[in-house]
């Protein structure tokens, strides 16, 4: 996406979803491993955290990106995809290094640095993923449910958009307090091996 962008400029925000999904389909459906690696006890994390974090992604990426062709020639998706990436140039080589039991500090410090800035930039360019999917929704009525007459035509899966907005700044809370504490604790217990 870096070179797309150096090479194209502003012309490349608007195809990513067109040149990257499949990729990020691909690599979204292997992340639900990582909630199984929790679930089982092959990694010394929550299950919550991760599980939070699968659903969070691929909630935006098979639903709000993969079921609207009106969002696919959006920015939003460009800054989304960016910011998920991001992180995992750190984190899957620490884990890969961390499998081989060895550690490379300036690699650890950024797995457990650069989330801060990225985290909160990361949801709230999802959120504006929602808030623009959401006119699209109640247009389409794509995902309504239709309601006796008494009530109206039907409920608006514009409506779930809504609550979602709420449980993402819940898993912004939840996730963020986790990487955190996953921080203090990396770097607690090296400080106390270096003394
Ligand atoms: C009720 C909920 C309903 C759902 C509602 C959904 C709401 C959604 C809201 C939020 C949506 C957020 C969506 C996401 C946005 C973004 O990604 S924004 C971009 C920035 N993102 C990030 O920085 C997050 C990146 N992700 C993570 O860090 C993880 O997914 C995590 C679960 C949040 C935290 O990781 P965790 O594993 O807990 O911490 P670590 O310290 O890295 O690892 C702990 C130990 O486990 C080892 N380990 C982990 N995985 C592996 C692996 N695959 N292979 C090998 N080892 C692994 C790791 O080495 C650590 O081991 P020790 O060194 O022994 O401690």
């Amino acid at each position: 996406m870096t070179v797309r962008l150096f090479i194209f400029g502003k012309d490349s925000l608007y195809d990513t979803f067109h040149t990257i999904s499949d990729v990020m389909f691909f690599c979204q459906t292997l992340a639900t491993v990582e909630v199984l690696n929790a679930a089982f006890g092959m990694v010394r994390t929550g299950v919550i955290p991760t599980f939070i974090q699968v659903v969070g992604r691929n909630f935006i990426l098979f639903v709000i990106f993969g079921t609207l062709d009106e969002m696919h020639n959006r920015p939003v998706v460009f800054f989304v995809f960016y910011l998920w990436s991001a992180i995992e140039i750190f984190r899957y080589p620490f884990y890969m290094l961390g499998c081989f039991g060895t550690e490379w500090k300036t690699l650890t410090w950024l797995r457990y640095t650069v989330w801060i800035p990225l985290y909160p930039l990361g949801v709230l360019a999802e959120a504006f993923a929602v808030i623009q999917a959401i006119p699209i929704f109640d247009k389409k009525q794509l995902f309504s449910v239709p309601v006796p007459k008494a009530l109206g035509s039907s409920l608006s899966f514009s409506y779930v958009l809504q609550g979602y907005l709420i449980l993402m700044f819940l898993g912004l809370f939840i996730n963020f307090r986790h990487l955190y504490k996953q921080r203090k604790r990396r770097f607690r217990t090296k400080k106390r091996k270096a003394n």
